[in-house]
C-alpha cells in the first residue's frame, strides 16, 4: 500500500521546521529493497515508525494524523532520506515531565530497523529542537568539575592523563590496587575495564578498599588529587545502585574523586539514566564497548558514532568514548573530529544538521583504545585542542620503565605538542617520553622515521 500522501510531504522546508521548533528531525541513509519506489518505502518507513503499520486501520482519527510523522526530504541518488517527528510522538516521564532516549530510539530507530521493504537504514543525524534539550537531562558534572579537583583552571584546564587498569581482567585485588598506584605515581585518572566489576577472584568489596589506599598513597606521595572511574554496570537498578553507594562510602572523604562508569551501549539509556539520576554528584563515565556492532560504517542498519555521542549527552553522560579517529587502535579516520565537537561545544553543525544546545553542559571526549605517547602530539594536531580525558592502557602498562614512567610519558607528549615541538627533539631532555620511542618501535618506526639515528647518535 502506497502511503505516501499521508506521511511523506515533499514541499516541507527543513528550515521551517527547525524555525517552528515543534519536530524532531531525522536523517538517514536508506535503501529500499528492489521492486519497492522510493517514496512509498520512505513514507512506509514513517508510517511504522510514527502512527501507522502497514495498512489502513479504522481506529485512527484526525487527531491521529496530526502527529504522522513525515518525510520531508529523500534524494535517492544518495539514500538520503528525512523525516520529520512531532515532539508530542515521544512518551514522556509520569515523575517529572521529562523526556526518555529509550522513547526516541523506540521510535526513530525501533521496528524501522527490520522491515521487510527497505535493504538498510541507518540513522546519520537527528536534530532537536529547544523544547526537547530542555526536556532531556543533560549532564550533571563535566570536565571542569574534574579540572577543579585536580587544581587546575576550570576553563581550558588541559589533558587529564588516564588509563585503564589492564590486563583486562584477571589480576587479583592486590595486585590491581598496586597496578593504579603504580600508574597514579605518574598520571591522574584510571578506569576500571568495561568488563571488571566484581567477578569472584576480585570482588568489589576486597578491592575497592584497597584502591582507595592506593589513591592515598599515591596522593600523599606527589601531592596531587587523583580520579578514579568505577564501573558500577549491573542489568540491575537496584545492583547498580548498591554498587555506587557501596564505592562512595569507601572513598568517603574522597567520594568527589570517584566517576562511574556504566557500559552504556550494551546496557542501554535505562542504565545511564539511572546512573545520571541516582548518582548526580558523580561524574558519568559512558563505555560504549559494543557500538561498533551498529555504528561501524560498515554496518548499514543502526546509527553512527556520532549519533551515539550526540545521544549520550542528552541522556546526561559527562564523559564518552568516542575512539581516537584513526590514531589509536579502533576503527576510525580523521574526521570523527565531529564526534567530540558536537559533544563539548554550544553549539555545532553536524553532517546533516545545525544544533544549539541552549547551555547543556558538555560531555567530554575520552579518547582511548591502543593509544600511547607517541601517538598523541598527530591526534591532538587533528583533534585541535587536548581538553580531552585520554586512557591510554597499553600505552602506561605497556611502558618498559614503569605504568608511572607510562603516565609521565603522556603528559610529556601533551606537553610537547602544546610548546609545538618536533616529537623527536623534545624525547632529547623528556626522559619518558624518550622510553616511550623504546617501548613501542614500531609505532616510533611508523610516525618517527629516523629516531633511532637522532635519540641515540653514539649507537
Ligand atoms: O580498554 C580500552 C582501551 O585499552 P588500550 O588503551 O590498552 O587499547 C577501551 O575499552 C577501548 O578504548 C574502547 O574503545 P573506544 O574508546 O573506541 O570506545
Ligand atoms: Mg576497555
Amino acid at each position: 500500500m502506497d502511503q505516501s500522501n499521508r506521511y511523506a510531504d515533499l514541499s516541507l522546508k527543513e528550515a521551517d521546521l527547525i524555525a517552528g521548533g515543534q519536530h524532531i528531525l531525522c536523517a538517514y541513509r536508506m535503501k529500499p529493497k528492489a521492486g519497492h519506489g522510493y517514496l512509498e518505502a520512505a513514507a512506509h518507513f514513517a508510517a511504522e515508525s510514527s502512527t501507522g503499520t502497514n495498512v489502513e486501520v479504522c481506529t485512527t482519527d484526525d487527531f491521529t494524523k496530526g502527529v504522522d510523522a513525515l518525510v520531508y526530504y529523500i534524494d535517492p541518488a544518495s539514500e538520503d532520506m528525512r523525516i520529520a517527528y512531532p515532539l508530542d510522538l515521544f512518551d514522556r516521564n509520569m515523575i517529572d515531565g521529562r523526556m526518555m532516549m529509550v522513547s526516541f530510539l523506540t521510535l526513530t530507530i525501533g521496528n524501522n530497523q527490520g522491515m521487510g521493504d527497505i535493504e538498510h537504514a541507518k540513522m546519520v543525524d537527528f536534530y532537536m529542537p529547544r523544547r526537547a534539550i530542555e526536556l532531556f537531562d543533560g549532564p550533571s558534572k563535566d570536565i571542569s568539575d574534574l579540572w577543579r579537583i585536580l587544581g587546575r583552571p576550570v576553563k581550558d584546564g588541559g589533558y587529564i592523563a588516564g588509563t585503564i587498569i589492564k590486563p583486562k581482567l584477571g589480576l587479583r585485588p592486590e595486585p590491581f590496587a598496586r597496578a593504579a598506584y603504580e600508574f597514579w605515581l605518574g598520571g591522574d585518572f584510571i578506569k576500571n575495564d568495561e568488563p571488571q566489576g566484581n567477578q569472584t577472584f576480585a570482588p568489589m568489596q576486597q578491592t575497592i578498599p584497597l584502591v582507595y589506599d592506593a589513591m592515598k598513597r599515591a596522593m600523599d606521595e606527589t601531592g596531587e588529587a587523583k580520579l578514579f572511574s568505577a564501573n558500577i554496570t549491573a542489568d540491575d537498578h537496584y545492583e547498580m545502585v548498591a554498587r555506587g553507594e557501596y564505592i562512595l562510602r569507601t572513598f568517603g572523604p574522597d567520594a568527589d574523586k570517584v566517576a562511574f562508569l556504566v557500559d552504556g551501549y550494551v546496557g542501554g539509556p535505562g542504565m545511564i539514566t539511572t546512573a545520571r539520576r541516582q548518582f548526580a554528584n558523580q561524574y558519568l563515565h559512558y563505555h560504549r564497548a559494543g557500538h561498533g556492532a551498529v555504528t561501524s560504517p560498515s554496518a548499514k542498519r543502526g546509527y553512527t558514532a556520532y549519533v551515539l555521542a550526540k545521544m549520550s549527552r542528552l541522556q546526561g553522560a559527562s564523559g564518552i568514548h568516542v575512539g581516537t579517529m584513526g590514531y589509536g587502535k579502533m576503527e576510525g579516520d580523521k574526521d570523527d573530529r565531529a564526534c567530540a565537537y558536537i559533544i563539548e561545544r554550544d553549539s555545532y553543525t553536524g553532517p546533516v544538521y545545525h544544533q544549539e544546545w541552549y547551555g547543556m553542559k558538555p560531555t567530554t571526549p575520552i579518547i582511548s583504545g591502543g593509544m600511547n605517547a607517541l601517538r598523541l602530539p598527530g591526534f591532538f594536531d587533528n583533534l585541535g585542542h587536548g581538553n580531552v580525558v585520554n586512557t591510554a592502557g597499553g600505552g602506561a602498562y605497556g611502558h618498559i620503565d614503569s605504568p608511572a614512567a607510562g603516565a609521565r610519558s603522556l603528559r610529556q607528549a601533551y606537553d610537547c605538542w602544546k610548546a609545538g615541538a618536533d616529537p623527536v627533539e623534545w624525547a632529547r631532555d623528556h626522559y619518558e617520553f624518550a622510553r616511550a620511542f623504546e617501548s613501542f618501535p614500531q609505532d616510533a618506526d611508523k610516525l618517527y622515521p629516523g629516531w633511532r639515528h637522532k635519540l641515540r647518535p653514539a649507537a
